[in-house]
């Protein structure tokens, strides 16, 4: 099995902060035409807003004056009046466009790259993580585009009342810059604290989200182990630090708003009192005084930029999240077509992996002809799961070449590698609305119905398919599945895209010995023939393969049939030796092991035994494996 390989893709801060900045801007791009135009109408609304003062200030004037102002001004007074209003309704519709469009865009970006990378770096994120990165932290990264529209008209509205005010009068446009430098550090103090605390606040959220799938994954070993309490603490471990960095976060917004709440009408009032004392001295009108008043009141709300710049701030920091997906490596995919016909032929050479810093397969170099069933076997951790990675190419050597047919993995198409090379595992997540679908997954076009059936019917999932409520239309969710059922669906969709390469991790450890024989036999008769790679830990798969491959250490010890390993190395036969005496301490398996056993010596005396291949090169050509 697969371990998270944590240590190997932690990837540096600085590579996800770019990340980060690059999908945000690549965001903002793709939804460009609809943020400018929530920019715009901010725009248009904080013009509306700074014309109103004037505009109204001009009335009491006309009206302070007995001067007639006509239909034309009343209309000018409710177009401006009326504008911000449809403005700001307008502006905020399209918030929500852009934020949808977002958070889309991330979220697309975000699993395209999860799903293009090989599996081992994928499992370096725990589930929970994930789908948080995915989910809620995409969601609020999709915020940016509109919050920076947002902050950047927040600032226009004061900036212009600042020069109305200018405009209507010096000495009252200073009263009011004078404390403008004070705002300046207010404003700066908390987007840096606002950012340091939502960003460890988001961390946090991360962890818990991840303990609690991990959880729910594990919720019948809670059960069993009636660990349900000490898992509830772990889960929760981090609420306190939860609390804390929340209760800091909204600390840093109520102390600001609170500093700015006082700031602002401080500096209002000293408007108000320079201009009354510029209004007695004739210096400006009753009007113009009014509109002063206002526009005082609009410079004050800059404060509100820091509701946008919390929102950019949480949003940032919240795209880093996310951009941890987008620093993935990926599996890219060449060019190149596997050669029509090709009889699968599979060539490792010099294969090494490395995992968590160390080779844990190495100097792997074979031959293995086309149409073989090769077993792969070994002590638990010696490497099986990722020889059979490679040479699927799940996953790719960090040395080394593996080539089919002559033509290197990594050259090979996206499309030929998965039309031609097919996988079934020990544990298989179904996919598809129902059984039928589930069997169908797969790379091109949906196979038929007859197709299908046949597959189940290889795989032993036929009968019991059946069986469910509407047979092969019964909803993966409504069909409650044994782990050895679950493991024949995944061997069906396996042997319905059966191509030239057939990998099976495991894939029949949860069927009883009959019905795994079975599977083996019908893999050999009435599957699409071709090269087979059985990672196995049962003897009569060895029994069976043409030939076995015997990996120990992340090493290819010995390569050979069954028969000859099993005479010439007493090494070979401890493999299955303490498998056996496992099975016999638990009191399981014997069947496969110990009768299997038995058998062993005289491999090619019955039907069950012959080479699966049908390629009569098969066993001159085993001598090429190496
Ligand atoms: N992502 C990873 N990070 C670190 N070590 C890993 C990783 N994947 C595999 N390994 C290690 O590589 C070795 C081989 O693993 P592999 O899963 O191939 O063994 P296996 O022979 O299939 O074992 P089993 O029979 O128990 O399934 C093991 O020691 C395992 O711990």
């Amino acid at each position: 099995m697969r371990a998270p390989d944590a240590a190997a893709d932690t990837a540096q801060p600085q590579d996800v902060a770019r990340a980060a900045d690059r999908a945000l801007r690549a965001t903002a791009r793709h939804s460009g035409g609809r943020t400018a135009a929530v920019l715009g109408c901010e725009v248009a609304a904080a013009g509306a807003a700074l014309a109103e003062p004037a505009v109204l200030g001009h009335t009491l004037d006309l009206l302070l004056r007995h001067a007639p102002s006509g239909p034309a001004w009343t209309l000018l007074c409710a177009g401006v009046i009326a504008a911000e209003v449809v403005l700001d309704a307008a502006a905020a519709r399209l918030t929500g466009e852009v934020d949808g469009r977002s958070t889309a865009r991330l979220r697309r970006l975000g699993l395209a790259r999860l799903l293009r990378t090989a599996p081992h770096h994928a499992a370096g994120h725990a589930p929970g993580e994930t789908a948080a990165r995915l989910t809620a932290h995409a969601a609020e990264a999709g915020k940016v585009p509109a919050a920076v529209a947002h902050a950047v008209a927040a600032l226009l509205a004061p900036l212009g009342a600042v020069a109305a005010l200018l405009l209507i009068d010096l000495w009252t446009a200073l009263a009011f810059l004078v404390g403008v430098p004070l705002l300046v550090l207010l404003l700066r103090a908390f987007s840096r604290d606002t950012l340091t605390s939502v960003a460890r606040y988001q961390q946090v959220q991360l962890a818990t989200a991840g303990r609690l799938v991990e959880a729910l994954a594990g919720a019948r070993t809670i059960a069993a182990a009636g660990s349900a309490a000490r898992e509830r603490a772990r889960i929760l471990a981090q609420l306190p630090e939860l609390g804390t960095e929340g209760r800091r976060m909204w600390q840093v917004y109520g102390s600001t708003t609170a500093r700015s709440a006082a700031l602002m009408p401080m500096l209002f009032y000293a408007v108000l009192a320079v201009g009354g004392i510029r209004l007695s001295a004739g210096a400006i009108g009753v009007g113009e005084l009014l509109a002063a008043s206002r526009y005082a009141g609009l410079a004050a709300g800059v404060g509100a930029v820091t509701g946008g710049l919390a929102a950019v701030a949480r949003g940032r920091a919240a795209a880093r999240r996310t951009a941890a997906l987008l620093v993935l490596p990926v599996l890219g995919h060449g060019r190149a077509e596997l050669p029509e016909g090709g009889p699968g032929t599979l060539e490792l050479r010099d294969v090494r992996v490395v995992r968590g810093g160390s080779a844990v397969l190495r100097d792997v170099s074979l031959v293995i002809p086309g149409g073989t069933t090769v077993a792969v076997v070994g002590r638990s951790g010696a490497g099986k799961t990722l020889f059979a990675a490679v040479a699927g190419r799940l996953t790719d050597p960090d040395a080394g070449r593996v080539l089919l047919d002559g033509v290197p993995l990594r050259e090979v198409t996206a499309d030929a590698l998965r039309r031609e090379v097919g996988y079934a595992f020990d544990r298989p997540v179904l996919l598809g609305d129902t059984v039928g679908d589930a069997i169908g997954f797969g790379a091109g076009p949906r196979p038929g119905r007859e197709a299908i059936r046949a597959a189940a019917r290889a795989a032993g999932a036929d009968a019991f398919v059946r069986r469910l409520p509407h047979g092969y239309g019964t909803r993966l969710a409504e069909a409650p599945m044994s782990g050895g059922e679950v493991q024949r669906l995944g061997l069906a969709r396996a042997f319905c895209h059966a191509g030239r390469l057939l990998v099976l991790d495991d894939a029949t450890s949860s069927l009883d010995t009959v019905t795994a024989r079975e599977v083996e036999r019908a893999l050999v008769r009435e599957v699409r023939p071709g090269t087979r790679i059985v990672v196995a830990h049962r003897l009569s798969s060895a029994v069976r393969a043409d030939l076995v491959v015997w990996l120990e250490d992340g090493r290819v010890r010995a390569t050979g049939t069954h028969g000859e390993l099993w005479r010439n190395d007493p090494a070979y036969r401890a493999v299955f030796a303490a498998d056996a005496s496992a099975d016999a301490s638990t009191g399981a398996g014997e069947e496969t092991t110990a009768a299997a056993t038995a058998r062993a010596p005289a491999v090619p005396e019955t039907d069950d035994h012959q080479p699966s291949g049908g390629n009569p090169g098969n066993r001159g050509n085993r001598e090429a494996a190496r």
